[in-house]
């Protein structure tokens, strides 16, 4: 065995004096990474109603507040801190359920380093994790009017525990069928553009006028539900979700000509004329990027739309029976309030019976965290939890593996 064990022990110090005015309960958790003590728990303001973050930066001897992004977890009945790899601290919430018991808080990723550039400020962002390996989302684009939501609409109505639809935000009116929350998050201009200010945002652009975006949290709703996420979203919203630390399937869907996308998208009958004429002009740039940006991984033709439709399928593998391609979900686990957590190299066991260490431990839960993948903006997957009897058991194997 490499490494001897290292028992990370929770670090409730209660009423730390920062001068920042966040006072927290006296249940939170620390965590060392470098020369910064990340101080994580409820903070005592009732209204908050979520997980705050403080930084004690040991060299300078300041308090730091971090921009927080990322859906934050509620508080639970206390927290432990497990630091990893020096970019991300793993966060297990004490007498949770194991839809909700692991999270993770990213502290120096790609995508923390890049949004603390683009804000100026400090930043952490949270990440929820998910049991197993969800498939990657799927981002579906191509000029309007070609058939996008009508591919998607099937899809969704063929296999309804499977996907899940990212739900944007635009600042467009709403169309007489469109619900706020279902079709689009409706919103205002200066709303929105605060709230992309604020970090908010996976991915926004202007389209035909508009502003349309994704929000990290429609995405993170979709694989909470432990579904596989949909977004429908334009070329340029494809490249930045490309840019991304997001891993997602990119489709491109193109119409048979350009005739037929006007036909298509006079027919649909939602547009004015003048509306109509910008789609159009935008539909040619799209179709150029479309095909030749290297952005997208297939490129599909809607002609038929259900010789499509079986084609989007086969991308996706789903072209056997829809009962054959349900999934399973993995094994989950309920944490208890008393538990005891050591982290050798990668593995966290968790130790629900407080045994000695050497001695045979009932109730020992291992959590796998050698293939992470995703993180924020989303869910960390890939996280493999198993329970086991004893310290021997969570290790069986484990020589020739390191
Ligand atoms: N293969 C097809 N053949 C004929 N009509 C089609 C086909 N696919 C979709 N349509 C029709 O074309 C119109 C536009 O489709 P849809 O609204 O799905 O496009 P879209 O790509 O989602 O557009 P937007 O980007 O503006 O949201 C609809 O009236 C739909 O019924
Ligand atoms: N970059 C983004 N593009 C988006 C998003 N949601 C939708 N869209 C694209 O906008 C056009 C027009 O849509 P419509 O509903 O007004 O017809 C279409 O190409 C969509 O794919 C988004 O969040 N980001």
């Amino acid at each position: 065995m490499g490494e001897a064990p290292a028992f990370i022990v929770d670090d409730p110090q209660s009423g730390f004096a920062n001068g920042l005015g966040l006072k927290f309960k006296g249940c939170e958790t620390a965590a060392i990474i470098g020369d910064r003590k990340y101080v994580i728990g409820p903070a005592n303001d009732e209204s908050t109603l979520a997980t705050e973050v403080q930084i004690f930066d040991e060299i300078s001897g300041n308090w730091v507040m971090p921009t927080v992004l990322g859906t934050k977890p509620k508080p639970g009945k206390g927290l432990s801190a497990v630091p990893l790899n020096e970019d991300r601290i793993l966060i297990i919430k004490k007498g949770s359920t194991s839809d909700d018991c692991i999270w993770f808080l990213e502290v120096d990723t790609e995508y923390v380093r890049n949004q603390k550039k683009s804000l100026g400020t400090e930043v952490v962002a949270w990440s929820k994790g998910v049991l197993g390996n969800s498939e990657k989302p799927v981002v579906i684009s191509g000029p309007s009017g070609v058939g996008k939501g009508t591919l998607i609409t099937m899809l969704m109505k063929e296999f309804p525990s499977m996907f899940g639809f990212s739900v944007s935000h635009t600042t467009r009116a709403s169309r007489n069928m469109e619900k706020d929350g279902v079709h689009y998050h409706f919103t205002d201009r200066s709303v929105m553009e605060n709230e992309i200010k604020d970090g908010k945002f996976l991915e926004f652009a202007n389209v035909h006028g508009n502003l349309y975006g994704t929000s990290v949290e429609a995405v993170e709703v979709v694989a909470d539900s432990g579904k596989r996420c949909i977004l429908d979203i334009d070329v340029q919203g494809a490249r930045s979700v490309r840019a991304s630390s997001l891993e997602a399937i990119f489709i491109f869907i193109c119409p048979p000509s350009m005739m037929e996308l006007e036909n298509r998208l006079r027919s649909r009958g939602t547009e004015t004329e003048e509306q109509i004429q910008k789609r159009l002009r935008n539909a040619k740039a799209e179709m150029e990027q479309g095909k030749s940006s290297g952005i997208f991984d297939y490129i599909l033709y809607n002609d038929n739309l259900e010789q499509c439709y079986e084609g989007l399928k086969k991308l996706l593998g789903l072209d056997g029976s829809a009962a054959a391609t349900q999934k399973t979900s993995p094994q989950g686990i309920d944490l208890p309030l008393d538990h005891l957590v050591t982290k050798i190299e990668n593995k966290i066991l968790i130790n629900c019976g407080v045994a000695e260490l050497g001695k045979a431990a009932k109730n020992l839960i291992v959590l796998d965290v050698s293939s992470l993948n995703g993180g924020a903006p989303g869910r960390t997957r890939g996280l493999n939890v198993y329970a086991v009897d004893s310290f021997s058991d969570a290790f069986a194997g484990f020589n020739q593996l390191s």
